[in-house]
């Protein structure tokens, strides 16, 4: 028996009714878990991707040892499976060579102080964070200059404070590096790019390169580990709507992964990095962690059906689980960072938490940012300024923050697993496969994957206010929503006068 990919005498001499799982070194076993049996010339392939999952996809080999299912997809696969298991055996590996790429996608930030109107004004146009009624999505672009204009200076305050920029684009240049590094150590040779949502590298300028590289194959690697129609959703919307369009692009085999946090190599190198700044405290086994994600408003999760508040408590649930396992016992806590206006956001929120905390006498905090993997000007100013210092008037006495992950060895290695993983599903999610549907966010072609949530793109009320006053939360809910009326009479009116503020300050004229 043998199959025409990996070393054929390897192939034919090891797996004849073999259980290939007892062969695997047991850090491998995590990842795949192969049970070949050729009796009958059926080959099962059982891969545990992660934690979460199990998916077994059975194949038929025929007598030649060729597949005759999926028989691209899973030659690599075992090519890939065969390199990995074997390094240093498998001499020659005859598959026919493509072109991989890995699109990392990631929000982006504005490198200098210029840079913050225009950059969220990228994001306030973005149909994902401000969902405007269908009749009023010509208000879009206005609404999303007036908008940055307002928030501006307080955002501009804040990257002053950081350096006059976010550290975004440097980080994510490095981690394309270091993952690119990965895949060539694992024999898997890749072209690595960056596709930012709302700054520098715009993913279009991504797309540009990886069609001038003649790209076959494309991993769709989004950097958020939990999934959110407002992060990782946005840039995939984005993506589909540039695959569309291009002829080249809606030829070439993709396939996406939508959340990752689940995977070994992620729970370990976070339980790694709380369990190393846990050592910073005097009494370590008193300290409370502090899980600290971004928010979304409620609405998406309720209304939309966002899964990036399930997705974030199961995460903070393996990682609490990976450290009880190291003997670490401590108490821990998750709440909501970064809320914008005046609607609701997922609760509870970080200040309150932490002030409760106080309250409560809880004397040592140890601050874990959970939603994103690079330092940013939520980690650097929001956390290690502002909640520090509420922290400390709270009565917490010492206060610790986990680095974001960046370049760390463990988690850019699984990075590239997880493309390596991947690569047998490219292309091939378009028939629908039942396997992938399994994980609670499935891996899949762009398309397929924004069809399996939000589906009907409900209207939501928008995040951010286009003007704040009030003393209270309720004064200051109903405020924003006559002042977001008012706003809209007003640009309605400009519109269809020609005459107005807006007009005046040269904003409208831009978007006729
Ligand atoms: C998982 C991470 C993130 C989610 C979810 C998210 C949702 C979300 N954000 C806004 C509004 C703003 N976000 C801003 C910056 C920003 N957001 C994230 C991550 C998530 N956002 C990051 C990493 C950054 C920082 C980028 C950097 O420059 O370092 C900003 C700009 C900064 C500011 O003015 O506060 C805004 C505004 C909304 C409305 C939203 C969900 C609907
Ligand atoms: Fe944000």
């Amino acid at each position: 028996m043998q199959i025409d990919v990996g070393r054929a005498s390897y192939v034919s001499s090891t797996y004849q009714g073999e259980n290939y799982a007892q062969r695997c070194p047991s850090s491998y076993r995590y990842t795949h878990v192969c049970k070949l049996s050729f009796k009958g010339f059926v080959c099962q392939k059982t891969t545990r991707s992660s934690l979460q999952s199990t998916k077994v996809l059975r194949l038929r080999v025929t007598r030649n040892g060729t597949i005759s299912r999926g028989s691209t997809k899973v030659q690599e696969f075992l090519c890939c499976t065969l390199a990995k298991e074997s390094e240093g055996v498998v001499e020659s590996l005859n598959y026919k060579k493509e072109n991989v790429g890995v699109l990392l996608l990631n929000l982006g930030g504005p490198e200098t102080l210029e840079d913050v109107q225009p950059f969220l004004y990228n994001l306030f146009a973005d149909p994902d964070i401000i969902r405007l009624p269908r009749l009023l999505r010509f208000l879009q672009q206005p609404l999303a200059k007036f908008i940055s204009m307002m928030r501006a200076p307080k955002s501009m305050e804040g990257y002053a404070s950081i350096g006059g920029g976010s550290p975004l684009r440097r980080i994510t240049e490095e981690q394309a590096n270091a993952l690119r590094t990965a895949l060539e150590e694992k024999n898997m040779p890749a072209k690595v790019y960056v596709g930012m949502r709302y700054w520098h590298p715009f993913t279009e300028e991504a797309i540009r390169k990886i069609k001038k590289d003649r790209i076959s194959k494309l991993v769709v690697l989004p950097l958020y580990p939990q999934f959110s129609i407002s992060t990782s959703g946005s840039s995939l919307r984005l993506l589909e709507e540039i695959f569309r369009e291009d002829e080249y692009l809606v030829n070439m085999h993709h396939t996406v992964i939508p959340s990752w946090y689940q995977r070994e190599g992620y729970v370990k190198s976070m339980a790694t990095l709380i369990q190393s700044e846990l050592e910073t405290f005097q009494k370590p086994r008193e300290v409370m962690i502090f899980f600290s994600a971004h928010g979304v408003p409620r609405a998406y999760v309720e209304e939309a059906g966002d899964p990036y508040k399930d997705e974030m408590e199961h995460c903070v649930r393996l990682i609490m689980t990976e450290l009880r396992l190291r003997g670490i016992p401590n108490d821990h806590t998750l709440a909501y960072q970064s809320r914008v206006g005046p609607v609701e956001w997922l609760k509870p929120y970080t200040d309150d938490t932490i002030r409760e905390l106080g309250r409560r006498g809880v004397k040592n905090l140890l601050a874990v940012p959970i939603s994103f993997v690079s330092e940013h000007i939520e980690t650097l100013e929001e956390i290690d300024v502002e909640y520090r210092e509420l922290a400390l008037e709270s009565g917490i006495r010492n206060w610790g923050r986990v680095p974001a992950l960046g370049c760390e060895e463990t988690f850019i290695r699984d990075l590239a697993d997880a493309v390596i993983e991947a690569l047998p599903y490219v292309g091939a999610m378009a028939v629908s496969n039942l396997e992938a549907r399994q994980s609670l966010i499935p891996l899949g072609s762009v398309g397929e994957l924004l069809a399996t949530y939000d589906t009907q793109r409900r209207e939501l009320p928008p995040p951010v206010p286009v003007w704040e006053w009030g003393w209270t939360k309720s004064a200051e809910t109903w405020n924003g929503r006559a002042a977001m009326l008012a706003v809209l009479a007003l640009l309605l009116l400009e519109v269809s006068t020609g005459q107005g503020i807006l007009h005046q300050m040269g904003i409208l004229p831009l978007f006729h």
